[in-house]
């Protein structure tokens, strides 16, 4: 299998390496996710924290250690389903969580763009459809059949969060259960958004009940090691994936 490193997540948040990497982990409410939940009972020593914790959910510090355990994905879909607006970075991504580079310039997506990624015994298929407005339309009809929704943005274009959060909140509305991987790409750029006023920025924390990851990620060219953002994000899929066998 392929760099599995530790993955998954426990508690109300987890921060992911490098300083730009977060996951937050959106309240659950089914008994099989409560189940899994590692947090302490209620009326516990840290009862107070956890019931603010429940309430809203936390961006821990990317000092926080990282701590994995796995959980369910409640998803009818096998497909990773990648979306954003054109030139957020989605085949960029899709060429790193599959080679481990980005070796060449990339074309902008006219339709979509099918990756598959199989290791061992596991296989993943991603589909990215690309992000210019006239493709936008269609992106609702895939999401029956995802896994896992990645929803990436450039995290140095602020003008364009207001059509991105209305994108992704309409994706969202009809599917409910559908897990949400925002990746904050670019934030190699200079004057990039951070993971927390994105989070602000795209309203997450009105996404409803469900898994909820936000990464901090960017990918260069030519660069021999993927950044601890696009690493996680690639392991975290990878554990969802397997979860969801
Ligand atoms: N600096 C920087 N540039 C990036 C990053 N990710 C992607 N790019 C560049 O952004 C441009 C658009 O990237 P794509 O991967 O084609 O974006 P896309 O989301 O697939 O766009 P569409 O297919 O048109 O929807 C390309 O020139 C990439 O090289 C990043 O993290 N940092
Ligand atoms: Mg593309």
């Amino acid at each position: 299998m392929f760099g599995l490193r530790e993955a998954g997540v426990i508690g109300a948040s987890v921060a992911l390496a490098g300083g730009i990497a977060y996951v937050i982990w959106n309240r659950v409410s089914s008994p099989q996710q409560k189940k899994l939940d590692s947090r302490p009972e209620k009326g516990g020593k840290n009862s107070d924290k956890e019931e603010e914790e429940e309430e809203t959910e936390a961006v821990v510090s990317a000092k926080v250690q990282k701590t994995y355990t796995s959980h369910p994905v409640k998803s009818e879909g096998t497909q990773i389903l990648v979306l954003g607006l054109d030139g957020a970075g989605k085949t960029s991504l899709l060429h790193c969580f599959s080679s481990g580079v980005l070796e060449q310039d990339v074309e902008p997506t006219h339709g979509s763009n099918a990756v598959s990624v199989s290791r061992d015994d596991l296989h993943i298929e991603f589909l990215e459809i690309g992000g210019k407005e006239d493709l936008r339309p269609h992106w609702q009809r895939y999401t029956s059949k995802a896994l896992l929704l990645v929803f990436v943005v450039d995290s140095s274009n602020s003008q364009l969060f207001p059509v991105a959060k209305k994108h992704l909140h309409e994706l969202l509305a009809p599917c409910p259960s559908l897990p949400v991987m925002v990746l904050a790409n670019k934030q190699d750029l200079p004057g990039s958004c951070s993971i927390t006023d994105l989070h602000e920025a795209l309203s997450l924390s009105e996404v409803g009940d469900r898994q909820m990851f936000l990464i901090g990620t960017y990918v260069r060219r030519g660069e021999a090691d993927l950044s601890s953002g696009v690493q996680d994000a690639r392991d975290l899929i990878i554990s969802m994936v397997c979860d969801g066998k």
